[in-house]
């Protein structure tokens, strides 16, 4: 049984760098699934473009390979995945050059949704961009959506934000963070605003804090060139993390649209203190037996680059005064985890003997890898034998509560079918970005003027001892990883 779809209106869809390995790995395989379940009209098209002198069959030929890699059981139909390949085509187009963009324009259609996905190095955004517009290819209904990095500091985003809006208008600008398509990180929002129970207790009168843990076990898999001029605070802190805080830190917006919830998330990020060097852990992996530390990766026994990032961020606001939010990324740690950790205030007094101090709750938002909310309580350990009290987790597995069918979008079909829609309400907009670096700029450039390097920590552990004692000097424990 097929859940409930609501197919999008017919699409040209043209990918740029389509030959690359984000369209392989995410972006086709997610357009196959929305096919599988229903969500692409007949007329729906996808134009893949790269500078490779392919033919549109030997496109389609690379495209089935990497659908068969990771679409699992749904591309063993044969004639499902070759009704989808029917769908495809190819024109080698140099995004630097004239080669190829007369014959994409002829393959556009009239009075259908255009979407330009620039799935290439950000370097060639704007020049897209320009082509798309000066060409005629863009109508004012099209949308072009971006990939991240949206640059690598303010002066950048600001380059990147001046070069799209150009030629594009905000409403048509899509920049991608893949967190927010994240099932759970959508069902915080229906969380705190379509349930009366949390939003009263959302304050620092009832929180103690927040922590917000993306925790990787890979680590730079091949992409060495591009994170050791990054670095987890670019790579991850300055976008996914933000993103996740400003969702949990918002005020509850006025309405569900695209504007009203990012003018509450750039109120979010405008609020946040900035972070000293004190309250900040930065690591870097060392070697595990068998495996290479972060320098034999990168090449380069000098690099500075932090594979681990904590840091303990304050949200300067009347509801936030008071409740640190602790944030920490790394790679090559102990497990694939990431969750947001709302840890209630201690109850403030007890009326049970022998039973010590009382824990807070604790509600946990996980994102992966078992999408759910859990929330530690304490009961009365059942059976004789007096009153004594018991943590238990109250728990919701979405995979369990939701059952197969209906089993969570990746993020990347859900972000690209909002992008048909029209809708952009999980995408940042281009003053959010630049908050988020105008927040982070005087972090980065205050590492990068010291000499010093980053904390060593073991791979597969939780991080560096530094992190650990962010935590413990405020009398406070980060939780496991991995338990
Ligand atoms: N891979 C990942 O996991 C992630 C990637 N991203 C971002 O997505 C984007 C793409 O990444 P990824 O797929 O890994 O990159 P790849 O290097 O694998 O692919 C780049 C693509 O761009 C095409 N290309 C390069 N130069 C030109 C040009 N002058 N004109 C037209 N096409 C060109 C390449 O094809 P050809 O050489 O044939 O022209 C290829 O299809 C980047 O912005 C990256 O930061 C973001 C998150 C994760
Ligand atoms: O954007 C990025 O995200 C991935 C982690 O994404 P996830 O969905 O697997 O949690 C990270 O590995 C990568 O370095 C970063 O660029």
């Amino acid at each position: 049984m097929v859940s409930r779809v609501i197919p999008v209106d017919p699409f040209d869809l043209v990918l740029f760098g389509a030959t690359g390995d984000l369209a392989h790995r995410k972006i086709l395989p997610g357009l196959f699934h929305r096919f599988v379940v229903g969500q692409m009209p007949d007329t729906a098209r996808i134009i893949g473009t790269a500078r490779s002198a392919i033919s549109a069959d030997e496109f389609r030929a690379t495209v089935r390979t990497a659908i068969l890699e990771q679409a699992g059981e749904e591309a063993e139909q044969d004639d499902v995945l070759n009704t989808f390949l029917s769908r495809i085509d190819y024109v080698a187009v140099n995004a630097t050059g004239p080669e190829g963009w007369d014959d994409l324009a002829s393959r556009l259609r009239p009075e259908t949704v255009r979407a330009f996905y620039l799935s290439v190095a950000p370097s060639l955004f704007s020049e897209i961009a320009s082509r798309l517009h000066s060409g005629g290819l863009a109508t004012a209904d099209s949308r072009i959506v971006v990939e991240k990095p949206f640059g690598r500091d303010l002066q950048s985003a600001r380059e990147l934000n001046a070069g799209l809006r150009a030629c594009f208008d905000e409403h048509q600008i899509y920049r991608i963070d893949h967190y927010l398509g994240k099932e759970t990180v959508q069902n915080l929002m229906a969380l705190r605003f379509a349930n009366s129970l949390f939003e009263p207790l959302w304050n620092s009168t009832h929180i103690d804090h927040v922590q917000v843990t993306v925790s990787e076990s890979i680590g730079i898999e091949g992409r060495e060139a591009y994170y050791d001029k990054s670095g987890a605070m670019r790579d991850m802190v300055q976008n996914h993390l933000v993103q996740l805080l400003c969702l949990t830190a918002m005020e509850p917006p006025s309405k569900f649209t695209p504007n009203a919830v990012r003018d509450e998330k750039v109120k979010v990020i405008e609020a946040l203190d900035p972070v000293p060097d004190g309250d900040i852990a930065r690591g870097q992996y060392r070697a595990d037996t068998g495996d290479d530390s972060y320098l034999d990766h990168v090449g380069d026994p000098d690099s500075r680059t932090e594979s681990f990032v904590a840091m303990k961020v304050r949200v300067a606001n009347w509801r936030w005064s008071g409740t640190p939010f602790y944030l920490r990324t790394g790679k090559k740690l102990r497990a694939r985890e990431s969750e947001i950790a709302v840890v209630f205030r201690d109850p403030p007094h007890t009326i049970f003997p022998n039973v010590g101090h009382l824990r807070g709750n604790v509600l946990v938002i996980r994102l992966q890898p078992d999408e759910g909310i859990t929330l530690r309580t304490t009961i009365k350990d059942p059976g004789p034998g007096g009153l004594r009290l018991k943590e238990v987790s109250l728990d919701m597995s979405f995979a369990e509560a939701l059952g197969a069918d209906n089993r969570p979008q990746d993020a990347y079909e859900r972000l690209v079918m909002d992008v048909i829609r029209g809708d952009q309400t999980l995408f940042m907009r281009g003053d959010e970005v630049e908050a988020a670096w105008t927040w982070a700029d005087p972090i980065i450039s205050a590492w990068e003027e010291r000499t010093d390097r980053p904390a060593p920590y073991d791979a597969g552990s939780s991080g560096p001892e530094d992190a650990l004692m962010l935590m413990h000097r405020d009398g406070r424990r980060w939780r496991q990883i991995g338990e």
